[in-house]
This record gives C-alpha cells, structure tokens and sequence, in this order.
C-alpha cells in the first residue's frame, strides 16, 4: 500500500525475517523498481536515504532538518537528493559558527557554510562496513558520506549509529546476501513491461494485487509471468474461497493471497456486497491449498498481535500487515498532529478515493473507460496514531507471537498446522458476552500510555 510499503519498509521488514511488498503506485513503474533497488541495495549499518540540502539551499533549511528529524548535518548535493552529485557537507560544528537568530545569516547560501566536497573523506560504495567505519575512527569525524564511482552520493555512515550498530540473525537475504523484497503489480496489460523492470531490479516475489483475483485478467498475466519469469515466485490474490483458489493454483500460482473487504480501511463488504469473514476465509482456503502443496499469506485485519497468532492457527503460512505498520518510522509519509494534539500519519486504502485521484496510474485502474468520471470506491482515507520505530514495533510483534506459541505449546508454525489438522488445537465459537469478556472491561478508565496495541515496547 502507497502509505505502508517502499524502501524504508523493505528494508526493516526484511532485516527482522519478514519480506515488503513494494506498491504499485508510483508515477512510473521505474519509480517502483528505483525502490526494489534501494532494497536490494541496502548495506547494513549505512543509512541509505539521508536527508540531503541542495546547491541552493540555505542555513535555514538545514534548520529545518534539525527542526524536523532532530539531524543535526546534511550531505550538501546538486539536485537535494540521494543518487546526484555530491557537492559538500554540513556538520553542526560548521553551523555553529552561524548565529541562527540573526535573519541575513538565516539566508546564507549553504555552499558558505559547508565542508566542499574536495576537502571531505569520503567512503566508497564498494568498501564493507568494517572499512568505512576505520575511516570514521581514524579521521574522528561523525558523518561519512558514502559514493560511487561517479562522485554520487549513495549512503551516510554516522557515528552516532556505530554505538548501535544492530545485529539481525533472522534477516532474510537472497542467494546473492542481499535482503528480500517484493512488489505488487496490477492486472492491466502496462503491468507486462512493469514486471520486466521489476525484475531487472532484483523483485524476488511478486504479487498479482486486485480485490478479486479469479479474474480473467489476472489468470493471464499470472500466465504471462509465469511463462517469462519462471525463477520469480508469484503470490496471486485476493481470494477468500476455495473455487477461487483452485482457478488460480491450477493458473500457475505459487502462493495465494487470502482476504476480501476485512481490512482496517476496506468497504468492500459494504460497497460490492462480496467479501468473507477473514477466519473462515483463510481457514477454507488454506485447507484447500494445503492439499496442493501452495502457502497462503492471510491479508487485512491483523489488528493487533495476537491476530497473526489466529491467522497462522487457521492455516496461513504468514500474515500481510497495513494499518498496524503504518504511521511507524519506517512507512511513507510524514507525521503531522491531528485531532486532539495526536500525532499521526495518513493511511488509506489502495482503493479509496484519495489514492485513485492522486495518480494517474491508479485513475486508470478504476475507469472502465477514459471517459468514465464515475469512481465507486472501496476504500476510505484515514490517520494512524504514531507507533514508533519498527525496530522496536517488529521484535514486539515476533515476541508477542512467540509467546502466543508457547502458551498454545507449539514450537513452529508447521507444528502448529499440523496440531489443528489433527485436532489436538481447536477453536471454540465465543458468544458475544464472551467476546466482551476476553477485551478490557469494567474499568473507571485506561491509564495513557498501556492501550493495547503496543503495550511493552
Ligand atoms: N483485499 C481487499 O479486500 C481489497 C483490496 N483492494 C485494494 O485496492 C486496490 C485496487 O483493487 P481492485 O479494485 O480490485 O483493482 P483491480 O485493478 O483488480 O480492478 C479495478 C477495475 O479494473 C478492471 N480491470 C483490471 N484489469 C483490467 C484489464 N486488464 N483490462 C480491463 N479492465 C481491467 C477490473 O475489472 C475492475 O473493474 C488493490 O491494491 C487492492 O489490493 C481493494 C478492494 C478490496
Ligand atoms: O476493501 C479494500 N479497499 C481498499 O481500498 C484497500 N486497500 C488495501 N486493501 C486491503 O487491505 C489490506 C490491509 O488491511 P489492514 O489495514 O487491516 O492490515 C491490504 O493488504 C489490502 O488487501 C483494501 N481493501
Ligand atoms: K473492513
């Protein structure tokens, strides 16, 4: 989804055993595969998508940086962006020579304020992290920005990062030691050349993203893909019934998507009047698609922890997430403050009004006609309360479903599938009372801070 998954995404989704699905609308399909290459270009330890001033730039926006982000320092390069001309460097020792208070100096040009180029140690893209972080030492600077041969700037190393420098022993790399990702693609015959590019840039997976996927359209793009790139694994989707998932599984599909209209900002059970409750959707399926060897992910309405505990209880092989990781660190978009002084982030439906006006591509998808003004949508637009980083909403995440396994008295999922395939795990219908029994109740009020979703990080 445009407001949960590109890079930044990937790459900690990846770095905690998980994979991204890279959305599918950007402007362009290059836009989407320059994504699936910052994933795939990823180095531990570096940070890939550093604020950056630009030849223009004044003392005042890095004031903004520092305002915004908390940096304190900003690669200076031609156009203001990652992957052009690095031109210098401004570190808080060259601003503090600036006294911020006085307006003329608020509009000093940066290239008066920073560290040219020529006169930085620089590190180069092709060095490990163990040599560039010796340079760090060595000269005992703070920040070393990090280029190509082309003199581009391509990543920062901080010093700041050194003390916390993480491990990651689940990550999940390719054959190649670089981490996984994924992209979603739509089923309009522009997707051919899309999924060209996007395997040119390394996609390991792909997914066929529609809301009903036993569609004609998707059964022969999933051919098409199937025939052209047999090495990429193709995930087909969204079904929630078992007529649906044999369509797709007898097309060539190597996993199935499972879920219609149970996501947090879906209206399509209200909207298109199809759908299907997502436990038994997955729990239908997945027993079908066991029996011809196909995992299923379980997509929309992880609510909270224990709901990925459910999911793979009734059979999925893993969970698609939306609204729990958006409005993190990581997801797209910046935080503003809403309503009541909360400090929020946007997420929407792929479907939703906001989402089909704001680029052409996904317009397209939604006219049946060019001429055709009228948008039935099936999703709404919203906010997400701010969780945090992934790197402490993740480890929270696996934690909570490790302990969920433990008090079942499973050790993996494939035990845990085979123990309700045998009837040793069952579930037992709750009764409406039980339900409100099983939340929190018959309290004066909620202590801020201990709501559930997050309680522990
Ligand atoms: N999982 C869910 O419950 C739902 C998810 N969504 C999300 O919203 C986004 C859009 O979903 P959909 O509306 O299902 O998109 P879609 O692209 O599958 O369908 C949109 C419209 O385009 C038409 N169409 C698709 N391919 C075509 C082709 N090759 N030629 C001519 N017409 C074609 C379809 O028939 C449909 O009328 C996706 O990201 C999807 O995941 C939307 C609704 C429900
Ligand atoms: O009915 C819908 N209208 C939409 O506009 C829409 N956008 C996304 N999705 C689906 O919702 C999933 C995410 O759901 P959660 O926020 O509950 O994780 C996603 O993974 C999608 O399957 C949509 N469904
Ligand atoms: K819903």
């Amino acid at each position: 989804m445009d407001t949960v998954t590109e890079s930044g995404m990937a790459i900690v989704m990846a770095l905690y055993g998980g994979i991204g699905i890279i959305h599918g609308n950007f402007p362009t399909p290059e836009d989407q595969a320059a994504e699936i290459l910052k994933v795939k270009r990823f180095k531990q330890g570096f940070v890939m998508q550093p604020y950056c001033l630009a030849k223009d730039s004044t003392a005042y926006d890095m004031m903004q940086i520092k305002k915004k982000y908390g940096y304190t320092g900003a690669p200076v390069t031609e156009d203001g962006k990652v992957g052009s001309k690095l031109i210098g460097m401004v570190t808080s020792r060259d601003f503090d020579f600036i006294d911020v208070d006085k307006k003329v100096q608020m509009s000093t040009p940066i290239s008066e304020i920073m560290v040219d180029a020529s006169k930085l140690i620089l590190g180069r893209i092709s060095d490990s992290l163990e040599v560039s972080q010796r340079l760090l030492k060595q000269h005992r600077i703070g920040k070393l920005p990090i280029v190509n041969e082309n003199g581009q700037l391509v990543a920062l190393l901080c010093r700041s990062d050194l003390l916390k420098a993480r491990d990651y022993p689940n990550a999940s790399y390719d054959s190649k030691g670089q981490l996984l990702v994924g992209a979603a693609v739509n089923t309009r015959e522009t997707s051919k050349k899309t999924v060209e590019l996007l395997v040119e840039a390394g996609a390991d997976i792909l997914v066929i993203d529609s809301s009903n996927g036993s569609s004609s359209y998707q059964i022969n793009l999933l051919k098409f893909i199937k025939e052209t790139y047999p090495q990429i694994d193709l995930i087909a989707g969204n079904v929630v019934t078992r007529t649906q998932a044999k369509i797709l599984i007898d097309a060539g599909a190597d996993g199935l998507r499972i879920g219609m209209g149970s996501g947090s900002i879906c209206i399509t059970q209200e909207i298109m009047a199809v759908g299907r409750a997502q436990a038994t959707a997955v729990y239908e399926v997945a027993r079908y698609a066991k029996t011809r060897g196909v995992p299923v992910v379980a997509d929309g309405g992880i609510r909270d922890v224990g709901y990925i505990t459910k999911a793979l209880a009734l059979g999925a092989s893993c969970v698609m997430m939306g609204g729990l990781l958006a409005a993190t660190t990581e997801a797209p978009g910046e935080y503003f403050w809403g309503p009541g002084g909360v400090r929020v982030k946007k997420y929407r439906g792929m479907g939703s009004l906001d989402a089909m006006e704001e680029h052409a591509v996904s317009q397209d998808r939604y006219f049946t006609a060019e001429s055709d003004q009228i948008k039935v949508a099936q999703g709404v637009s919203a906010t997400m309360k701010d969780r945090g980083s992934c790197h402490k909403f993740l480890p929270y995440l696996i934690r909570g479903v490790q302990h969920g396994f433990q008090d079942i008295g499973v050790r993996s999922v494939e035990q845990m599938h085979a123990e309700v395939g045998e009837g040793r795990i069952r579930f037992e219908r709750r009764s409406p009372n039980a339900q409100l029994e099983g939340g929190v109740h018959s309290l004066h009020s909620i202590l801020a801070g201990s709501e559930k979703v997050g309680v522990g990080l």
